[in-house]
């Protein structure tokens, strides 16, 4: 029976600053850094030695994934990186401060662009400060300029099942170090989350969610291991 753990990046500095923040590449807090340990040390506790980790090619996600791994004494796990588990790129929004764009625009909006399954942002103006054109993480990869969290689920579920769902199927454990959206993505596709439900699911940071599988890697039982911090899961098989 496989084992998955989905970890949420530890608070980034724009977290604190409450920026939109997407595919701007911020490092973690000092808390953050603290919520990457104490993961890997939830992880050690619950005997998780996952096969392989899987992660962004974003700063706060491969750090959160490689601090945790480091805590939990796995640093021989494999690590491998792919745009297709970033963060949702949050177009036109991105780098403004969340609170003064709902007085703008209204709180109403603003959750439309954040949490509606299919409405994205506005788009990101090609050339502007955010423009990850020039990126070379990048190069030769045809790059979206907004996503919604519908648009987010359609790379990264061709990812999960040419890169992750074989291992898993194969027997393997897997650590998945990622984001907000990415992750809501991996979990509204394991639980079969209908779309207007998936506004519900939140994801904390730095608390690893895990989920065991059963052969057609449906979900059986999921659990948060730091419950203190946990928030409400869709409901398992
Ligand atoms: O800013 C972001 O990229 C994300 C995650 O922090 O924010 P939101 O909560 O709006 O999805």
């Amino acid at each position: 029976m496989p084992r998955l753990i989905l970890l949420r990046h530890g608070q980034s500095q724009w977290n604190l600053e409450n920026r939109f923040t997407g595919w701007v590449d911020v490092d973690l807090t000092d808390e953050g850094e603290a919520q990457a340990r104490q993961a890997g040390a939830l992880i050690a506790r619950a005997g998780f030695r996952p096969a392989a980790m899987f992660t962004s090619v974003l700063t706060r996600a491969r750090r959160t994934g490689a601090l945790a791994l480091q805590t939990a004494g796995l640093t021989g796990v494999p690590v491998v990186e792919d745009w297709r588990l970033n963060e949702r790129h949050y177009g036109g929004l991105t780098g403004l401060d969340k609170a003064e764009t709902a007085r703008k625009h209204g709180e109403d909006q603003v959750k439309v662009w954040r949490r509606s399954y299919d409405i994205p942002p506005p788009p990101l103006e090609p050339g502007s400060e955010w423009d990850f054109a020039g990126d070379p993480r990048y190069a030769g990869k045809a790059i979206p300029d907004t996503e919604s969290l519908k648009t987010t689920l359609e790379r990264v579920l061709p990812y999960w099942n040419e890169a992750i769902a074989p291992r898993l199927m194969a027997g393997d454990d897997v650590l998945i170090a990622a984001h907000g959206n990415s992750l809501r993505a991996i979990v509204k596709h394991l639980f079969d989350v209908p779309d207007d439900k998936i506004v519900g699911v939140e994801i904390p940071t730095g608390n690893p969610l895990e989920i065991d599988l059963d052969g057609a890697l449906k979900p059986i039982s999921a659990r948060y291991l730091d419950a203190e911090r946990a928030q409400a899961l869709p409901d398992a098989a």
